[in-house]
């Protein structure tokens, strides 16, 4: 099956297979969610299931606490865990500092909250993800539904005084209806091209009211696992500055897209 994969997915795959060499037992792992993400679950429940790694983990959406449950792997909240030894998520896009922009799956509130309440946060990405300056990715603002409209043009109003290039957003919509998180939110999608002070942005996102969260993750990620699709991966690590390169092999037993109930 993973033979069928398309380049990018071999990438995330080898990423997420990669990353689940750094959880050990008895750790609590925060889950992410996303794609790269269901991956790394799955390799996880893998782990659970046929090497008897025992581990309880936190997930960021309820997607992810559906497969984490599928797959064998023990699901608690962050209120019973209250903190995480390790949390592994994917990413919209990385620059060189490890600041993300997240939340193209609109978990991202959970996953903020979940990754700074861990002592390590690990993004998987393929290597399409990296980039120079944060922004091409449209930036998702999680908003609270009353008065959606005026945050929208607050957010709007004061971009004009930022550093960042390009200035609409949109409501993120279901089909013909908003979209809505899991904490009963919407989101705004600002399309930046370019944002020049991701930290001064982040900050100053938060305060204005109806604002919940935002995706630009400064200061959270340790360590960035990158995949290729010819199957490397790189683990680069900000606070050692480490570069460590492997390749995992695509091998028929790594079909971890099976029906587990077949
Ligand atoms: O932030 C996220 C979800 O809110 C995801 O991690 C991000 O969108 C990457 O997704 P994928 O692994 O499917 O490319």
């Amino acid at each position: 099956m993973t033979g069928e994969l398309s380049p990018i997915d071999k990438a995330k795959f080898v990423a997420a297979k990669k990353s689940v060499e750094f959880v050990e037992d008895g750790m609590r792992v925060g889950l992410g969610t996303g794609s790269t993400a269901a991956w790394m679950v799955r390799c996880l429940g893998e782990l659970v299931r046929e090497d008897g790694l025992k581990i309880r983990g936190v997930p960021t959406s309820t997607r992810t606490a559906a497969l984490a449950r599928e797959v064998g792997i023990e699901v608690i909240s962050l209120d019973e865990a209250r903190w995480l030894d390790l949390t592994i998520d994917g990413a919209d896009e990385f620059d060189g500092e490890f600041n993300l922009i997240k939340g193209g799956g609109g978990a991202l509130l959970q996953e903020k909250i979940v990754a700074t309440a861990s002592d390590r946060m690990i993004v998987i990405s393929d290597v399409s993800k990296e980039v120079e300056n944060l922004g091409a990715f449209p930036l998702p603002v999680e908003v609270i539904p009353f008065g959606w409209q005026t945050s929208k043009a607050l957010v709007e109003e004061m971009l004009d005084s930022m550093d960042v290039l390009g200035q609409s957003s949109t409501l993120r919509m279901n089909g013909d209806s908003p979209f809505f998180t899991d904490e009963g939110n919407h989101i705004i999608d600002l399309h930046l091209t370019r944002i020049g002070n991701p930290r001064q942005l982040a900050m100053v996102l938060n305060q204005i009211p109806g604002v919940v969260e935002n995706g630009l993750f400064i200061d959270i990620c340790d360590t960035v696992i990158v995949g290729f699709g010819d199957g490397r991966v790189q683990v680069r690590d900000i606070n050692d500055d480490s570069v460590e390169e492997d390749k995992l092999e695509f091998v028929d037993s790594d079909n971890l897209f099976t029906d587990l109930s077949e």
